[in-house]
């Protein structure tokens, strides 16, 4: 089964979690695409849902695709949030924002009863931190920020590269109008004292671990789907 095709069949079964009547989170990202893809089939056959996006993108994506949606000014406690992600350990933690969409996306998700993560087996891992967490910030100061995370990531035993997150040569800029950091640290032995340390930095408006949020986990891979749980 190639890429695609796995992002295709668990878009199809988080669709068949989502229960008419449902007040939903929708992600972003290739995943959640997929899920959206197969959401729209059953609005079309009759499923009463409304939806918060979690970005701009995922917001244009379900307006042509005819899925009803509202913000969470009208709605602001969701039965369930459905996304993708970047990593997900075995304690159901996550990196998440490679798409950059990580601050409404745990908006979203914290407001959510619960919050069911789609991915395929490869973003499973032992230890957060291959893929480059992915820090929000605001954009005045970004040097002393920088130094900020620097010196806070070294406080909690972690070190790397930061790198400004770009589109061609510009700055990528968030639908909230903030610049991505992406932080190369490798393995993040403590992600909740990582976590703590960069929240504690003025510029930091907010960063792509995901604690404590995730539910459950449905990961497609060649033999099927395997499911995690929260304890
Ligand atoms: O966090 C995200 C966007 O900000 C995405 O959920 C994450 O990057 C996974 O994307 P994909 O399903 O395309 O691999």
């Amino acid at each position: 089964m190639d890429a695609q095709a796995m992002k295709d069949r668990i878009g199809f079964e988080a669709a068949r979690r989502v229960d008419s009547g449902m007040r939903l989170g929708i992600g972003t990202g290739s995943t959640a695409e997929a899920f959206v893809r197969a959401l729209a089939e059953r609005v079309k056959e009759g499923l009463r849902i409304v939806g918060v996006p979690t970005s701009e993108r995922t917001a244009r994506l379900c307006r042509d695709l005819g899925i009803p949606l509202t913000t969470l000014e009208e709605l602001p406690e969701l039965d369930l949030t459905i996304d993708g992600t970047d990593e997900v350990d075995g304690a159901l933690r996550l990196i998440k924002g490679g798409g950059g969409a990580l601050l409404r996306e745990k908006i979203v998700a914290s407001a959510s009863a619960r919050m069911l993560v789609i991915a395929d087996v490869t973003k499973k891992v032992e230890t957060l931190g291959a893929f480059p967490l992915p820090v929000e910030i605001n954009g005045f100061g970004i040097v002393s920020t920088l130094l900020a995370i620097e010196r806070a990531a070294g406080l909690v035993g972690v070190a790397g590269t930061l790198a400004l997150r770009r589109t061609g040569d510009d700055p990528f800029i968030t639908d909230g109008g903030h610049l991505i950091v992406d932080a190369s640290f490798g393995r993040i032995p403590d992600p909740e004292a990582l976590s703590a340390a960069l929240h504690a930095i003025p510029g930091v408006v907010e960063h792509g671990l995901f604690l404590g949020l995730a539910s459950s986990v449905m990961l497609a891979g060649p033999d099927g789907i395997e499911e995690l749980a929260a304890d």
